[in-house]
């Protein structure tokens, strides 16, 4: 074709990312840093926000919304913002879900599944390797297929469950993202850490990207100059995503 082509990604520099509060959530700021850090502007966007200041893409971080009172997620599910997130991210909006997010994302039914007490009854806190199983959704195409990336996990909340046949349903159609790898910290069904809709465009995963995004602060970060960075990745995937929408 005569073009040089440049091995370096296309991003959406311009892009605005929403990042939700909810009452109880933590990891608003990190996340709001993350994206910031990936090249976008982030947009706080409020639990009682009937909607989305337009943005290009919704993050739903970690913490404790509703002191996860009931399940971890299932009072934020009523939550105003999430009767117009819902309606978008099934129109396509990208969504990602950290940990506490991912949790409100299975109790909005935009994810199947849902998640219980780890299997040994403990907060865990660890760094965590995982496998990216695919990379054709918006938050992971930057990823190499069987890539291993090291981010932070910490929950008490993180065991992933779901029917035979949903997790048979989710492996046949490509929608495990991400899967433990060497343990399986919290007994999740499969080892699946991660997981995405039908269209790519939701992703949930209880590992936290956002606090693995600058080096010298994540896991590993004296191994190397981009050791401790895995995370940034999901952000810069989203904006070269938005690109190619
Ligand atoms: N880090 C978090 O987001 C914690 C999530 C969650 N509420 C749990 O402990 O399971």
């Amino acid at each position: 074709m005569g073009q040089t082509v440049s091995s370096r990604p296309q991003l959406a520099t311009g892009a605005r990312i929403g990042v939700v509060t909810f009452p109880g959530t933590l990891d608003d700021r990190d996340a709001a840093r993350a994206v910031r850090l990936a090249g976008a502007e982030p947009v706080a966007l409020w639990h009682g926000d009937a909607d989305l200041h337009a943005v290009d893409a919704v993050v739903l971080p970690g913490g404790f919304s509703y002191g996860d009172y009931l399940r971890a997620g299932a009072i934020s599910r009523f939550a105003p913002i999430m009767d117009v997130l819902v309606d978008a991210a099934r129109g396509g909006l990208p969504v990602l879900g950290i940990c506490n997010g991912f949790q409100v994302l299975t109790e909005a039914h935009l994810l199947p599944g849902s998640m219980i007490k780890n299997d040994d009854l403990h907060f865990v806190c660890r760094e965590q390797v995982l496998s990216v199983q695919n990379v054709d959704t918006a938050w992971t195409r930057l990823f190499s297929p069987g890539e291993h990336i090291t981010i932070p996990l910490k929950n008490q909340d993180g065991q992933y469950v779901a029917t035979d046949r949903e997790l048979d349903e989710l492996e046949a159609e490509g929608r495990v993202v991400f899967r433990y790898e060497g343990v399986n910290p919290n007994g999740s069904r499969r080892g699946i850490a991660g997981i995405t809709n039908e269209r790519g465009n939701v992703v949930g995963l209880m590992p936290h990207p956002e606090h693995a995004v600058e080096p010298g602060f994540g896991p590993d970060s004296d191994a190397g100059p981009r050791a401790g960075t895995d995370g940034l990745r999901f952000f810069t995937s989203v904006l070269s995503a938005l690109v190619h929408a």
